[in-house]
């Protein structure tokens, strides 16, 4: 499936898809809460889709990688730049221990995030998306403005630019902007590795993005009578740099790895990291970006908070000059992220 750009559900197709998904004030949760035994025909995948569920028994035995960033500061660093630019470069994802963010930071997240969701419908409803104003921040369904019709199974939170702060839980803001600080160190760290493994200046990265943009993407999979005809969240990459991705503990999460899907193992202090678009055109293709979806299943709901670090929309991000050579010329032209959702919006993606 094309790309879609998941900061992108909301705008003029949301309100006509608003009223196919029921009242004005449906959320999936609310759907899911009322005791169906079989979903709505709106959320069911197409024929192609569904013969690509891998059920969760028949799991690839090849796992994601797992990285311990403590490996950094000793003797084995070499290695462990090694292993992060490995993954970048044939996985667009791992898993990072030992990242040095405090635990309590990340408990803090996921606990806020799961109060809000538990608020009641009316109280969430609150700080629902403007429709009328696309890629704007709030709460709502995240596939309203899906351009193949068919509704995922999940509710968002999303702070475009770390905004729209809802008043309560008490704790929700600051334990989101502590989770989006700590994680922001962690992927410049990983941007510098990558620039020095890729014989770059080791700020190149970071120099060419400019003032990076960050948003939070508080995602909230209901449990689903029947898991195995839909998707939590679409199969997609991310628009942006790199993304980092909290998980609670119930598996949902799958990546790509060739052709085949890959369930990830929740670890508990553990957080996913995707390779986004733009830092596969920065790098001429040599970073993947990882494309991904969220499956859900029959027994528990779950919760996952992704941050991603963006450019600022003016800069133009091109191949670096120093990675082209003759028998490897450019292989995107330069956009600027601006023009890059814009066109994403479109579906357009290089
Ligand atoms: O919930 C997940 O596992 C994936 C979330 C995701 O891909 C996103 O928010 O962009
Ligand atoms: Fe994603």
């Amino acid at each position: 499936m094309a790309a879609q750009d998941m900061s992108n559900m909301v705008g003029p197709l949301a309100k006509e898809r608003k009223q196919e998904a029921g009242d004005e004030d449906t959320s999936v949760q609310t759907l899911a809460g009322n005791g169906m035994l079989e979903v709505p025909r709106r959320f069911i995948r197409s024929e192609t889709e569904l013969a690509s569920f891998t059920p969760h028994s028949t799991l690839s035995l090849e796992p994601m990688p797992m990285i311990d960033l403590e490996g950094l500061h000793d003797y084995r660093r070499q290695f462990t730049m090694a292993a992060i630019s490995s993954a970048c470069l044939h996985w667009g994802c791992f898993q990072v221990v030992n990242h040095e963010i405090p635990q309590s930071i990340l408990d803090d997240a996921l606990r806020s995030a799961r109060e809000f969701f538990e608020m009641t419908a009316k109280e969430k409803q609150t700080y629902k998306m403007e429709l009328e104003s696309p890629n704007g921040s709030g709460y709502g369904i995240q596939s309203l403005e899906s351009k193949d019709k068919v509704l995922d199974w999940g509710d968002v939170m999303f702070h475009k630019n770390m905004d729209k702060w809802p008043a309560k839980p008490a704790t929700y803001k600051s334990a989101m902007v502590s989770y989006a600080r700590e994680t922001r160190k962690v992927l410049e760290t990983l941007l510098d590795v990558v620039s020095v493994e890729l014989r770059l200046m080791p700020t190149y990265f970071r120099d060419l993005f400019g003032d990076f943009e960050q948003s939070l993407r508080v995602n909230y999979y209901p449990s689903c009578p029947q898991p195995e005809l839909v998707l939590g969240l679409r199969s997609h990459t991310d628009p942006v740099v790199f993304t980092a991705l909290l998980e609670d503990q119930t598996r949902g999460l799958q990546v790509k790895n060739g052709e085949k899907w890959v369930t990830v193992d929740p670890e508990p202090d553990a957080v996913v990291i995707f390779v986004g678009d733009q830092l596969q055109i920065a790098s001429n293709g040599r970073c993947k970006a990882v494309t991904h979806r969220a499956v859900v299943n029959k027994d528990t709901d779950r919760i996952s908070i992704a941050m991603g670090l963006a450019p600022s929309p003016k800069v133009v991000v091109r191949p670096a000059p120093e990675l082209l050579e003759k028998g490897s010329p450019a292989r995107y032209e330069g956009r600027t992220y601006g023009e890059f959702k814009a066109n994403l919006a479109h579906g357009v993606r290089w």
